[in-house]
């Protein structure tokens, strides 16, 4: 039988910060989550994403898709795929570009392909902003539904907007709430 308190880890890929503000933000609202950087990965993490009820994947947006030492982490991960031991987890996503628009939605296709050939069950965000809802001032800027996007802020000592940030961390708690749905 399942835990009733699903495991959740977020692994992510930084360059400059980016995407490690972001991951940080999905772990927040998933609570409690591991984070796992991809460039000092133990054997520990490894058995950690073998046993998660959930991965979320997170890498910044390079050349319109996911950064090449993402895909490192990903094509070695892709060891569990001929016995489908990654099968029925939950999974998801998330990206940062510079621009608004960015060719992220591509990064989110390979990554959402990624988990469907790993036998995954992708769960996007939910969150509606502006100017549809007028509520939720900030809320998914980008008007992303396949995963969580964000723009790198001109603030460099936030990296990311508030706005997206919060947006992330409503993921983390969907993906929860996901997890707990479909484990029970
Ligand atoms: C090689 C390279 C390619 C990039 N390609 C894109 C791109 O296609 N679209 C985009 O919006 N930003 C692109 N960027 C900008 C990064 O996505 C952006 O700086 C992001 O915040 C980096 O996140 P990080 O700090 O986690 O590495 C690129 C950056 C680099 C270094």
């Amino acid at each position: 039988m399942k835990s009733p308190d699903p495991a959740i880890a977020i692994v992510y890929f930084t360059g400059h910060g980016h995407t490690r503000r972001l991951a940080e933000a999905v772990a927040e609202g998933a609570a409690p989550a591991r984070m796992i950087d991809v460039e000092s990965m133990s054997d520990a993490d490894w058995a950690a994403l073998d046993a998660a009820d959930a991965v979320v994947f997170g890498t910044p947006t390079y050349m319109g898709s996911s950064a090449a030492v993402f895909d490192g982490f990903l094509e070695e991960a892709a060891s569990r795929w001929e016995d489908q031991l990654w099968a029925d987890k939950i999974a998801g996503g998330f990206t940062v570009g510079t621009y608004p628009a960015g060719d992220k939605l591509s990064t989110l296709i390979r990554l959402a392909v990624y988990a469907a050939q790993m036998g995954m069950i992708w769960v996007g965000p939910t969150e509606i902003g502006p100017p549809v809802n007028p509520d939720n001032p900030g809320l998914n800027g980008d008007g992303s539904n396949l995963g969580v996007t964000a723009t790198s802020s001109r603030d460099k000592d936030q990296l990311i907007d508030a706005g997206d940030l919060e947006t992330a961390r409503r993921f983390g708690v969907r993906i929860r709430a996901a997890c707990k749905r479909w484990t029970r």
